[in-house]
């Protein structure tokens, strides 16, 4: 019976409109609770599959992959997704884009729907609370960017790495007064991790360290760089270039510009805007090749998951 039925044979077994089961199907707000159970009962008790089915009948691919980003707006994953998408193409699959908002719950909504739409495999951009169990169904036909799991095939990029890099170019410039603008730890990588190394490198130097760890935002570089700054401070070192463009912008209207500033990210906006602040470039577009050539080796069975570090360059 799989595929057999139409979307108006759901609706009429479900005893709804055509337009709510597809606002089903596509986890569209705007279906109460009952509703939206009735019908995945009778898609589950009939093993419908209707994107493939919708696609076949268009005489599209039958290849479809989904990108779940946590941030539709954020510069560096974009970075990534911009070289993921040639690779997806190029192989004849049609990527879908999701964002989950750093919402673990999110997360798994969208891949129960990603897998009663029988999608061929997901690059999950990871963040804390995204579990091994969350994805434990998607061992095969996942890949985490930013994030690694046990078991899962993941691409990651050298946090410590980047920071050191950072830390030893200010250093060998001779400045002994870097600040640091971060990220809570309770965010492994951008936050703990940077933030770890800034303070391992300072004990090494015997420097002293000033920091705050805001967020990711860039209200958060701009509303907290007075408070690291000190009469002695020569360098202002930021997690992120997005931190970095908030400093900045503060620094200017308070026309301070004797920092120098340093960021994880080379994105191109802050190298239009801002070339004098030394930048390391985490490698984004390296991690979207890579997870798309993994994703996509993975699910026609020619490799195991693998985990890959991109290292750190500086730009
Ligand atoms: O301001 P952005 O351009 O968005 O860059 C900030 C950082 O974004 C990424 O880290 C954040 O998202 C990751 C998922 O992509 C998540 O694992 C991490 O915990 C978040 O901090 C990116 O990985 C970092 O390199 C960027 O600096």
């Amino acid at each position: 019976m799989q595929n057999r039925l139409t979307i108006k044979d759901i609706a009429r077994l479900s005893g709804v409109g055509k337009s709510t089961v597809s606002r089903v199907l596509n986890n569209e707000s705007g279906v109460s609770e009952r509703t939206r159970e009735r019908v995945e009962a009778v898609v589950n008790q009939h093993g419908f599959s209707p994107s493939r089915s919708a696609r076949a009948m268009r005489g599209q691919s039958d290849k479809v992959v989904a990108i779940i980003v946590s941030r539709l707006d954020s510069l560096s994953e974009n970075l990534a997704v911009q070289t993921m998408l040639p690779a997806f193409y190029e192989q004849g699959y049609d990527p879908i884009m999701m964002e989950s908002q750093f919402s673990p719950d999110m997360v798994e909504e969208h891949l129960h729907m990603l897998r009663r739409r029988n999608i061929d495999g997901v690059v999950l951009f990871g963040f804390t609370g995204v579990t091994e169990t969350l994805l434990s169904s998607w061992r095969a036909s996942l890949v985490l960017l930013a994030r690694d799991a046990k078991g899962f095939a993941s691409v990651c990029y050298d946090d410590e790495g980047a920071i050191n890099l950072l830390m030893q170019n200010l250093y060998d410039q001779g400045h002994r007064h870097i600040s640091f603008i971060g990220v809570p730890h309770s965010d492994i990588t951008t936050g703990k991790r940077r933030h770890e190394a800034y303070m391992a490198f300072c004990e090494r130097h015997q420097l002293h360290p000033h920091f705050i760890l805001p967020g990711l935002a860039m209200k958060h570089g701009y509303e907290n760089v007075a408070s690291v700054l000190t009469p002695d401070t020569s360098a202002l070192l930021c997690a992120t270039d997005t931190l970095a463009l908030g400093a900045s912008k503060y620094l200017q209207e308070q026309r301070i510009d004797n920092l120098q500033l340093a960021s994880v990210g080379n994105t191109p906006l802050m190298k239009f805007l801002h070339p004098e602040i030394v930048t390391v470039d985490p490698g984004y577009a390296e991690a979207g090749r890579q997870a798309a050539a993994q994703l996509i080796d993975q699910v026609n069975g020619r490799t195991d998951p693998r985990q890959i570090v991109i290292p750190a360059h500086l730009a």
